[in-house]
């Protein structure tokens, strides 16, 4: 199984894309993982909310393959602990998906046609992290998770 993580806008902060880099490449030892940027959305100062989030929206759909199953990050999503986590990614990779895609909402969240099409939502805490640091804690618990499956001592309870 392939893990992709799919989020909207490049990372600003070199220091943040240097920890998320870091840990996209101690994945890679694991797992088959792909960190893919969406462009930011053009013109967003003559778009609402609303709209935004549509063309957010609709540019996270077009990535999303038939046979994927999608995830979203979501403040209200199902909380895990780590190896409850780590528990979840192994199901998913016994249950025969080709790829598992966590999505990362915009600065104002998912769309209503988003959330239709995903097929679960995940909550990292109640509360709200910005769009671009929850990448860096996405990546260190998937990182985290592959650790606890392979008995090894990053994770500790
Ligand atoms: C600034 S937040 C958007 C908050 C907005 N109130 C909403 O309704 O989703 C941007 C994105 O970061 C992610 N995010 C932020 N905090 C999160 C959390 N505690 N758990 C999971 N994802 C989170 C979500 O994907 C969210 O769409």
């Amino acid at each position: 199984m392939t893990i992709k993580l799919l989020a909207i806008g490049k990372t600003d902060s070199n220091n943040l894309s240097q920890l998320i880099d870091e840990y996209e490449n101690r994945l890679k030892h694991y797992v088959k993982f792909e960190l893919e940027l969406i462009p930011d959305i053009k013109n967003t100062k003559n778009l609402s909310e609303a709209q935004q989030k549509e063309k957010e929206g609709e540019a996270i759909l077009k990535k999303i393959n038939p046979t994927d199953a999608l995830i979203l990050l979501d403040e209200n999503g199902k909380q895990f602990t780590s190896v409850d986590f780590s528990n979840y990614l192994q199901k998913k990779m016994n249950s025969g998906i080709k790829q598992l895609v966590f999505v990362i909402g915009g600065p104002y969240g998912f769309s209503a046609a988003v959330y239709s099409k995903a097929q679960g939502k995940i909550s990292l805490s109640k509360m709200t992290f910005s769009h671009q640091m929850i990448r860096l804690f996405v990546v260190e618990q998937v990182y985290r998770a592959f650790t606890i499956l392979k008995n090894e001592p990053y994770h500790h309870q």
